[in-house]
């Protein structure tokens, strides 16, 4: 029997408290924001795309419901758009980073609680790229998660990277939002229950009664959804190394951590069966994602060949590190409502150090099931959860956590150095092989580019046409 659970009102609930610093925002449309400025291997970023208002979307400040499957009900206000959706509930215990956490494609098909009480105070920043070309304040072009839910919004913001409110963004991105419920009851259910199923309505009275169907993203393959249609490249500045990345809905900020450390950057589409063109790269990564590891099966399996042929360096961040897991015949498993947090210890067992990390996941790897080669790297001091793993001979290691951060503390980024030390090492003992350093881009990358200039869409690869 579901319980009704009333709400609070909305604080304050007038728009006419947006835009107090005196900025305003142009709308674009969502199918013209590129993934990334990533360029060919030599010139400068693209400006930012033209923001063209094609639609006058605002935030739908209606009553709205917040439903559990099989469990209560929450009645509050919306603040986002005007649509109803359903998806997987989850919560993040983090206090800040709300832009971050958002579009990062880790969150696709969920509904995002924050316990954080007060969510939007600082705004929404403008979609600014940095020195790579890379979006500076979000994790990929769009809001993610298909739905949230926050105690309290503050329509009025203030910060000087602010350019629309928490509301307007939600609006314009088409994402329901809705506000006025507890979500200490929420997050209460959720830990009990585990994580379950969730739908925002907007604007209607619940019924009960009715059997209305609940996605759910367990059973999707959501990476599909979010990784790069077509390669693009990231050239890094700063050094001569070139990384192969299998992007599973990657966030901006594991890119930037490599191309910043010196390593040039090719993103390629979650099957792209890298075994067979490792030779062109200096190492392989792979990327966080959403949802289920094991609908990823593709991309296990080109690691467990390209692992049988290559002694390549590889690292792997979250969903990267389960499929890694799952490609060298180890198990993973639905944990009961996950980590999301921006300060969860987890225990480097090499050296008896803790590192605070930022955290995002439904699933882990179960240690009992590494192979004898491989021996568990971190441990999670909270719930004995599985944090990474590391090969005991070979330039292979992954973490369940994530060192980017974005948001959250980044005492754990020596990881990125540590691989780009191995990628480089990598590279010169290429080199030697070769008969000499060889720093012309690879004629795979080359040729990637070129059928991409021909084929496919701007908005899909991040690669100028010109
Ligand atoms: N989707 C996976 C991985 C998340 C991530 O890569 O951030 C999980 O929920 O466990």
């Amino acid at each position: 029997m579901a319980t009704t659970i009333l709400s609070k009102s909305l604080r304050p609930s007038t728009s006419s408290l947006h835009m107090t610093n005196g900025l305003t925002r142009a709308l674009k449309p969502a199918s013209q924001i590129t993934r990334t400025q990533a360029t060919l291997v030599s010139g400068t970023p693209r400006a930012p795309a033209p923001r063209v208002s094609t639609r006058s979307t605002q935030p739908s400040f209606e009553r709205a419901t917040f439903t559990i499957r099989d469990g209560p009900i929450f009645h509050g206000k919306s603040f986002g758009a005007k649509t109803n959706i359903s998806g997987e509930a989850v919560f993040t215990t983090s206090l800040v980073g709300y832009p971050e956490s958002m579009t990062d494609p880790s969150y696709r098909g969920q509904i995002l609680v924050f316990t954080q009480p007060l969510i939007g105070n600082y705004g929404v920043p403008g979609d600014v790229r940095d020195e790579y070309g890379l979006f500076k304040y979000f994790e990929s072009p769009n809001i993610q998660a298909c739905g949230i839910v926050v105690a309290d919004v503050a329509l009025q913001y203030s910060h000087w990277t602010a350019v629309e409110s928490l509301a307007e963004w939600c609006a314009r991105e088409g994402v329901p939002a809705i506000s006025g419920v507890d979500t200490r009851a929420i997050v209460t259910y959720l830990r009990e229950q585990g994580s379950s199923l969730g739908k925002i309505t907007i604007g209607e009275e619940y019924d009960a009664d009715e059997d209305e169907a609940y996605e759910d993203p367990a059973n999707i393959n959501l990476v599909k959804k979010v990784s790069t249609k077509a390669p693009f490249h990231v050239p890094s500045p700063n050094g001569t190394a070139h990384v192969a990345l299998i992007d599973c809905g990657v966030k901006e900020n594991i890119i930037r951590s490599l191309v910043a450390r010196g390593a040039s950057v090719t993103c390629l589409p979650y099957d792209y069966p890298i075994h067979k063109s490792a030779h062109h790269f200096d190492g392989v990564f792979i990327s966080n994602g959403p949802g289920d590891p094991t609908h990823c099966r593709a991309t296990s399996d080109n690691l467990r060949r390209l692992m049988d042929t290559s002694q390549i360096p590889i690292m792997g961040i979250c969903l990267g590190h389960q499929l890694l897991a799952i490609a060298i015949g180890a198990k993973t498993t639905k944990m009961k409502y996950g980590n999301r947090a921006h300060n969860i210890p987890a225990l480097d067992l090499s050296t008896g150090k803790c590192h605070i990390t930022s955290q995002n996941h439904g699933y882990a790897v179960d240690p009992t099931t590494l192979p004898a080669d491989f021996k568990e790297y971190f441990t999670n001091l909270n719930d004995g959860s599985n944090e990474g793993m590391i090969h005991k001979t070979r330039p292979i290691f992954s973490t369940q956590f994530h060192p980017e951060a974005k948001g959250g503390p980044l005492d754990s980024s020596y990881l990125f150095d540590a691989y780009v030390e191995r990628v480089n090492q990598y590279k010169g003992s290429q080199d030697v092989l070769k008969g000499g350093k060889d720093n012309r881009p690879s004629p795979l990358l080359v040729d990637l580019l070129a059928k991409e200039r021909v084929g496919v869409k701007p908005e899909h690869a991040g690669i100028p046409k010109a």
